[in-house]
């Protein structure tokens, strides 16, 4: 299936995902999954979290504002998940910035089985043992041992693991992927990663079968989609403002045969 033909499945089935997300992102991260073709709901009560993980068709877990009531509500949301065969994508903002963070994104990993993890090539490092410098939610310098320790990680947790920057990693544990699309624009926005993950949870949400190939091919889609609509925004815009709107544009009119003619997407 070519990249391109992911973004018709997700436009055909228009994909419910559930995000636990934080205090920042949450309008810009349903207004992506809108204008993408799929279907946001943000919900964080105990009393519910359960059931909506249960009839959505991925959940997407950011830690980004964390407290110990979400942290909760993530863990209860994600056994659900587990239990019910619904994808989790989990974002680990900020992981490695404090013990906290570190702590709550370990457990969850540890707790439960992950369709994908994805975050910035830092907290990434922090969290497979690579090392790596986080700077608050910011990606400071990556460990030069940061492949070997994503495939080892991605064996050992049969998890698919993205890694994000100028340039992106992926892998199911056996590939590794590198993908060079994108814009630096999207480093001068806030909530660029966490809006890529939620496009994660809805490309992974149109996967029926729990198959890590398949959970790495759906990333690699969802990367290169982000990140081609991304180019396209910045051809016509101002600055960081008005990209942030051209971004939402660009997901909406972006076409699966401008995704593939774009792709740069290589196996190292
Ligand atoms: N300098 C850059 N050039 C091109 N694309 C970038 C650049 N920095 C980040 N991106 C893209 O921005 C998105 C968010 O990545 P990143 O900044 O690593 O995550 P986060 O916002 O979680 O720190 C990804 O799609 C990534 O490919
Ligand atoms: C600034 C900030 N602070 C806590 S969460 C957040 C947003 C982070 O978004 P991203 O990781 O996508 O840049
Ligand atoms: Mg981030």
């Amino acid at each position: 299936m070519s990249i391109g033909s992911w973004l018709t499945r997700v436009r055909d089935q228009r994909p419910l995902v559930h995000n636990i997300t934080n205090l920042v992102v949450t309008n810009v991260a349903a207004n992506t999954l809108l204008a993408l073709g799929a279907s946001p709901v943000m919900a964080y009560a105990h009393e519910e979290v359960a059931d909506m993980a249960s009839i959505a068709k991925s959940l997407a877990l950011n830690l980004g504002t964390l407290d110990p009531e979400i942290v909760v509500a993530m863990r209860l949301a994600s056994t659900a998940a587990n239990r019910t065969g619904v994808p989790i994508v989990l974002d680990p903002v900020g992981a490695g910035a404090t013990p906290y963070r570190t702590r709550a994104a370990q457990e969850i990993i540890d707790g439960h089985q992950l369709a994908i993890l994805r975050g910035n090539a830092s907290e990434i490092g922090i969290l497979t043992g690579a090392g790596g410098s986080v700077v608050g939610v910011d990606a400071g310098q990556a460990s030069e041992h940061l492949i070997d320790a994503m495939r080892a990680f991605a064996t050992e947790h049969r998890t698919v693991v993205v890694a994000t920057g100028p340039r992106d990693l992926v892998t199911d544990g056996q590939a590794v992927w590198e993908l060079a699309n994108g814009h630096p624009h999207l480093a001068a926005i806030t909530g660029s990663g966490c809006s890529l993950t939620a496009v994660i949870g809805a490309f992974v949400g149109t996967v029926d079968t729990c198959d890590p190939h398949l959970y790495a091919e759906a990333a690699i889609a969802a990367v290169t989609c982000f990140n081609v609509a991304a180019e396209r925004a910045a051809a016509h815009a101002a600055g960081p403002g008005s990209f942030q709107v051209a971004l939402l544009d660009a997901l909406y009119h972006i076409t699966p045969e401008q995704i593939d003619e774009a792709a740069r997407v290589r196996t190292l």
